[in-house]
């Protein structure tokens, strides 16, 4: 597990270009082995800023997006095509832009009556048919608790972080934040709505090789300052890739960091 590096950037625009360039590049690294790459993508209004800031961009074409494997480390527990559905924005901003295998792509299952709870378990089968022999560091001694065969060895894990410092759909009051038996979670009476979600749990975000909190606003000022104080014990405090933590900020977010 790595420190944090913060990267700040002036505002929010700045913040998701050097983001997208940032993912464009770390893809292609991570396939330059002829290997799939994997990433988990976050919801929220900065995520969509960098995902269409990919889509836009000349150098998406670097990237051979048949060989990227899409997550999501959390949902908002509605039907398909709901537009406040992470997945749904994703699709919108960057996935129908760019030519994926569909059968890569791996959205948390949406509101169809069968419950939370299923869909939660659903998407981890999904995970843990996806994962390779080695896969699912969370299962290694030094990692946390193990709950089976895991997960795919994720490449890049991007979080984003909410004012009251949840990060994927994990928040500081919730039962749901302590579950450590299994990589995903029903999340309920959110306090951010929808009430109802699907996360991933804190060891199964733990199986990154780089996470990346992405955070802009000054609504997050605090949440950004008391997750990087190393005292706090709130969810935005927890995950660490294996490689490499980055916090990629911009100056709102950052405004109440101790500026030593
Ligand atoms: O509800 C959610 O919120 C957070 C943060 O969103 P933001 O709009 O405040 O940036 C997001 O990271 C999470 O994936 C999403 O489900």
């Amino acid at each position: 597990m790595t420190e944090p590096s913060i990267l700040i950037n002036r505002d929010a625009e700045g913040l998701a270009h050097a983001v997208a360039a940032r993912l464009i590049t770390k893809l292609a690294d991570a396939q330059s082995n002829g290997g799939v790459a994997q990433v988990v993508l976050t919801g929220g209004r900065v995520a969509a800023v960098v995902y269409k800031a990919v889509a836009d961009s000349p150098a998406r074409t670097a990237i051979d997006w048949g060989r990227v494997e899409f997550w999501w480390g959390d949902e908002r527990f509605l039907p398909e095509g709901d537009p406040e559905r992470n997945e749904t924005q994703a699709w919108d901003a960057l996935l129908s832009h760019v030519p994926v295998d569909k059968a890569l792509v791996h959205p948390m299952p949406a509101d169809s009556g069968q419950g939370a709870e299923a869909a939660a378990a659903a998407y981890a089968e999904t995970l843990a048919a996806a994962a390779g022999p080695r896969d699912g560091a969370v299962d290694s001694e030094s990692d946390g608790p193990a709950f089976g065969d895991g997960v795919p060895a994720f490449d890049v894990l991007m979080l984003g972080v909410g004012p009251d410092g949840h990060v994927a759909s994990l928040f500081p009051e919730n039962p749901a934040r302590v579950v450590v038996d299994s990589s995903t979670v029903a999340v309920f009476d959110s306090p951010k709505p929808p009430p109802t979600r699907v996360s991933l749990t804190f060891p199964a975000l733990a199986n990154a090789r780089e996470t990346w909190f992405v955070v802009s606003g000054e609504d997050k000022a605090d949440a950004v300052a008391d997750a990087l104080s190393g005292t706090s014990d709130l969810p935005a405090a927890i995950p660490q890739g294996i490689d490499r933590t980055l916090w990629l900020i911009d100056d709102a977010a950052a405004s109440k960091l101790a500026r030593n």
